[in-house]
């Protein structure tokens, strides 16, 4: 089995809900963005993914959250838009993507700093 990660980036207003303190309020974030998934056998070039779908196709996804209001979003309008709660929506969008035979979507992880990121798996 091969792993392979890309990393990217969007950054977007949000305010955590159901939350008490400085991040109930209106705030943004540089969110970045890492995806990784396995493969199973490589192609005639070597690769499992080329890197640069897996990245225009997150990237595809990531258009529609970057420099919005997330809570205003219909994904986070019944759950805070927490870091956990954006790394499983971006989990299950992606895994619908890239999910086949040889690609299996293995962890979204999104960091809202240089100190503290969430990851969702299944
Ligand atoms: N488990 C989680 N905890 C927190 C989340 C989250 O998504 N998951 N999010 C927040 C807020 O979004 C907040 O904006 C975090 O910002 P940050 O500046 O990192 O928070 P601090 O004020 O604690 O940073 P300092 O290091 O104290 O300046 C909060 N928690
Ligand atoms: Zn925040």
């Amino acid at each position: 089995m091969y792993k392979l990660r890309i990393e990217t980036s969007f950054a977007a207003a949000h305010c955590l809900i159901h939350y008490q303190g400085d991040c109930e309020n209106l705030h943004g974030h540089n969110w970045k963005v890492e995806v990784t998934v396995t493969a199973r056998e490589l192609d005639k070039s070597g690769l499992g993914i080329d890197f640069k779908v897996l990245k225009s196709e997150t990237n595809a996804l990531l258009k529609t959250l970057d420099h919005k209001y997330l809570n205003e979003l219909p994904p986070f309008i019944e759950s805070s838009p927490s870091s956990e709660n954006i790394a499983r929506y971006l989990f299950q969008e992606l895994a619908k993507k890239f999910n086949s035979d040889n690609i299996g979507l293995t962890e979204v992880t999104v960091w809202e700093s240089d100190f503290a990121s969430a990851s969702y798996y299944e």
